[in-house]
């Protein structure tokens, strides 16, 4: 099998390549479940963040059904639209149904948005929630949309810019997007790099270009350059080409 081509991305950004979607969400499996080993090995607990979209579907597959002490894995999200649980449109809930099943089921979720409430109290209680959760995170997993938007810190949505902000305080933010439906709850940039890895799992042709335009592009414009830019956290590339 070819290999899919290096991306032009700085040197500090570790590149996991593969032609084909099966075997990058095996080998975005297999790295997780390594680090969560390697996490529980040194502490009582592990803690894993996803994001949502469609990208994640077949990694979650692929995680749940690793052997780990998954009932001291503490999985929570990175962002989560203002929407009710057994909406469609749920980060929780595709966790639920795709991540938190097979071995995984035994796994303790934090989920970030509380039905009812709006957007900016959500963000408070939200943060209420993950400080229940030890910092560093062992692990977060991210995406990133066609417009260079990750977890739900949008170019265009009013919000945005506090969370992108390195001296933020919140570490939940309420973001407005006016590209994408629903309010949305995101964890800051600096929560976001309060863990001891990032990984960054995209796929085909208009995301490498976005992710190569982003290496010297401002954060407001393509979020995602934030991630790339700092020196903090390593982070990990699984790209599907
Ligand atoms: O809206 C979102 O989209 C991105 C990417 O989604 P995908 O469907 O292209 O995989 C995702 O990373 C982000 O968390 C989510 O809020």
């Amino acid at each position: 099998m070819s290999v899919a081509e290096a991306l032009k991305l700085p040197a500090a950004v570790h590149q996991h390549l593969s032609d084909d979607a099966a075997p990058g969400a095996d080998a975005l499996a297999d790295f997780i479940a390594e680090q969560l080993r390697i996490a529980l090995a040194a502490r009582a607990k592990a803690s894993l963040l996803v994001s949502g979209g469609r990208s994640p579907l077949a990694f979650f597959a692929s995680l749940s059904q690793r052997e780990l002490d998954w009932p001291r894995v503490t999985i929570s999200l990175a962002d989560e639209r203002c929407v009710p649980g057994d909406d469609d449109a749920s980060n929780a809930r595709l966790v639920r149904e795709h991540l938190l099943r097979g071995r995984a089921a035994t796994a303790r979720f934090v989920a970030l948005y509380v039905d009812g409430l709006a957007p900016e109290a959500a963000a408070r209680e939200a943060e209420a929630r993950l400080a229940t959760i030890a910092t560093p995170f062992d692990a977060v997993v991210l995406g990133m949309g066609d417009d260079g938007h990750t977890a739900s810190l949008f170019a265009d949505a009013d919000g945005s810019a506090a969370g992108l902000d390195p001296q933020q305080s919140r570490r939940v933010l309420a973001t407005y997007p006016r590209s994408a439906p629903h309010a949305r709850l995101s964890l800051s940039l600096r929560a976001l790099l309060d863990s001891r890895l990032l990984a960054l799992a995209i796929s085909g042709e208009r995301k490498r270009q976005v992710i190569e335009a982003a290496v010297d592009a401002a954060p407001a414009r393509l979020p995602i350059a934030a991630l790339l830019q700092q020196t903090q956290v390593p982070l990990h590339l699984f790209f599907n080409a």
